[in-house]
């Protein structure tokens, strides 16, 4: 996947506004809506057993974010995941805190052994601590550098059969078809709590659409963040600033800015 094939997808993203629905934290269910709408898809906050099967039938894609996490949820997740695979529709798992606590860490995995077509997106501390390998992340943050959670992201490719973002300084998309670099974004995206499960909600909108790889998604937030970071007095006005560079981005701007390589 090239620029001009993360420009296609965007065009057909905004033709389309893929409905997708996520069952998200309390904390950026706000933030993760409008991070959807600003890039033209259309989201839906559904936590309900009663309404799942009939909600992942007309649904393009399903996003599972374990950010405040419990028994309920837990219950509700699964029966999501088993409804999302039955309809055939792509999952899209942020491993929110994995490695903070055993619970996160044993639902993460959990969830991500039930999905059939799946994406992971998690920072880099999350990706390493999925793989059961021991990382430094604190809460929600992350503390590896993104290019310490490669191993763990392949190793997670392998296991799950699963697409894999792990975002950071540096964005790595890996999957079976290689290992994709990205080089946008901000640091101050980090001081805004939401930039991450707004990446997971719109990696779904591309899924829904059939672009499977977080690519497409992880270079129009990375390009939209850093327009946001020069506009930006800080992470007040960065989170409104996001959205506009969302709404706004055009195929010139994305293809002057974006930064994308290859691993051999
Ligand atoms: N140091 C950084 N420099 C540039 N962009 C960053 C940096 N850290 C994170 N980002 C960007 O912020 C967004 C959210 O990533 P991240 O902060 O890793 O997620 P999370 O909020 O889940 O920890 C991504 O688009 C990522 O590229
Ligand atoms: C602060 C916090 N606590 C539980 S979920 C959450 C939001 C995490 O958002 P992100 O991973 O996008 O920074
Ligand atoms: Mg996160």
């Amino acid at each position: 996947m090239n620029v001009n094939a993360i420009c296609t997808a965007l065009a057909q993203l905004r033709e389309q506004a893929p409905l997708v629905v996520n069952i998200t934290n309390y904390v950026v269910m706000n933030n993760s809506a409008n991070a959807l709408l600003a890039i033209g898809a259309s989201p839906i906050m559904a936590h309900s057993r009663e309404e799942m099967t009939e909600m992942m039938a007309f649904a393009g894609a399903l996003v599972i974010n374990i950010g405040t996490l419990d028994r309920t949820w837990i219950e509700r997740m699964t029966f999501a995941v088993e409804q999302a695979n039955a309809a055939g529709k792509p999952v899209v798992l942020d491993p929110v805190g994995c490695g903070a606590t055993s619970l996160r860490a044993h639902t993460a995995r959990q969830l991500a052994a039930l999905a059939k077509h799946l994406t992971i997106r998690g920072n880099a501390s999350e990706i390493i601590a999925l793989a059961g390998q021991a990382s430094q992340g604190k809460g929600v943050d992350s503390q590896d550098p993104s290019e310490t959670a490669l191993e763990a992201a392949k190793q997670l490719v392998e296991q799950y059969q699963a697409q894999v973002v792990i975002s950071g300084a540096t964005d790595y998309i890996v999957s079976n078809d290689g290992t994709f670099v990205l080089n946008n974004g901000h640091p101050m995206m980090t001081q805004v709590t939401g930039t991450g499960c707004s990446l997971s909600a719109i990696t779904g909108a591309f899924a829904a659409i059939g672009e499977t790889s977080g690519l497409a998604a992880a270079a129009v937030m990375g390009v939209a963040g850093e327009i946001a970071a020069e506009q930006a007095k800080g992470p007040g006005s960065l989170q409104v600033a996001l959205l506009d560079a969302l709404y706004n981005l055009d195929e010139n701007t994305l293809t002057q800015r974006l930064k994308l390589s290859q691993l051999a």
